[in-house]
């Protein structure tokens, strides 16, 4: 059985008052009841703080991004020893917020999966479409050679450490979620095709989560769907009580 886990992107919010209340309450809250995994990401300025809040809890710190070098001149990065050093477990990489405003590539993606799986992080690896590649029905050629290419050279061993995320870019803080039907389509083109690097067993055990515009209202259809272990949320993300709601309805199959 694979895992299922609700992933919370703060993205570019919350300052270290909001970080602790929310991480805080999250904690309280699911307490206890919690059935996924639950993963928070918060800015890299208050990684070590999420750490120290979120010890002896039900919830994971992941960070948002990382670079694929152990060290040097590279201003302005983190690379994935210092996330271990403070103790953070999971590295979201490749967003298309990344992607689109920081010039990521599946090459970089690619070298970033490789360096998180060397050093023990699990590596949420984004993926997904614009409207235009969709509505001119290039969406699933685009999906798989997102995939080969950021998993390239990544081992059937490995791939066992790795979760990916579809999120759709269209869906992205728009408030138009795909519906399950949609999301479990591109899902299943992903599962088919991790099937295709790794066999079908191996492909059954990676996780595949959606994100997009999931809140507590639509999680419990999205997750119902076969091929969709959980999600990567954003905005809903960002208050406790609704977090916790989405976390209480997403389906564990
Ligand atoms: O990483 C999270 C996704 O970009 C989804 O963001 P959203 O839930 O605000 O649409």
């Amino acid at each position: 059985m694979r895992k299922t886990i609700i992933a919370g992107n703060w993205k570019m919010n919350h300052q270290r008052a909001a970080v602790r209340d929310t991480l805080t309450a999250l904690t309280e809250q699911i307490k206890g009841g919690v059935k996924p995994e639950v993963i928070v990401a918060p800015a890299f300025a208050y990684l070590a703080e999420a750490v120290s809040l979120a010890k002896g809890t039900n919830v994971h710190i992941a960070a948002q991004n990382m670079h694929f070098e152990e060290n040097g001149a590279y201003t302005g990065e983190v690379s994935p020893a210092m996330l271990v050093d403070v103790g953070v477990s999971h590295v979201i990489l490749g967003h298309s917020e990344r992607r689109r405003y920081f010039n990521e590539t599946d090459e970089t993606v690619n070298l970033k999966v490789k360096a998180a799986v060397a050093h023990d992080l699990t590596p949420l690896m984004c993926c997904g479409e614009t409207l235009e590649q969709r509505e001119n029905g290039k969406m699933k050629v685009w999906i798989e050679g997102q995939i080969k290419a950021g998993l390239a050279g990544i081992s059937a061993a490995d791939i066992k450490k790795v979760v990916i995320a579809y999120e759709p870019i269209w869906a992205i803080g728009t408030g138009r979620t795909a519906s399950a039907e949609q999301a479990q389509k591109v899902c299943l083109i992903i599962r088919n095709t991790l099937a295709f690097l790794y066999g079908a067993a191996v492909a059954e055990a990676v996780p595949v989560l959606y994100g997009g515009s999931m809140n507590a209202h639509n999680v419990a259809d999205l997750t119902a769907a076969r091929d969709i272990d959980g999600g990567l949320v954003g905005g809903a993300s960002l208050k406790a009580a609704e977090f916790a709601e989405i976390i209480a309805k997403t389906i564990v199959k």
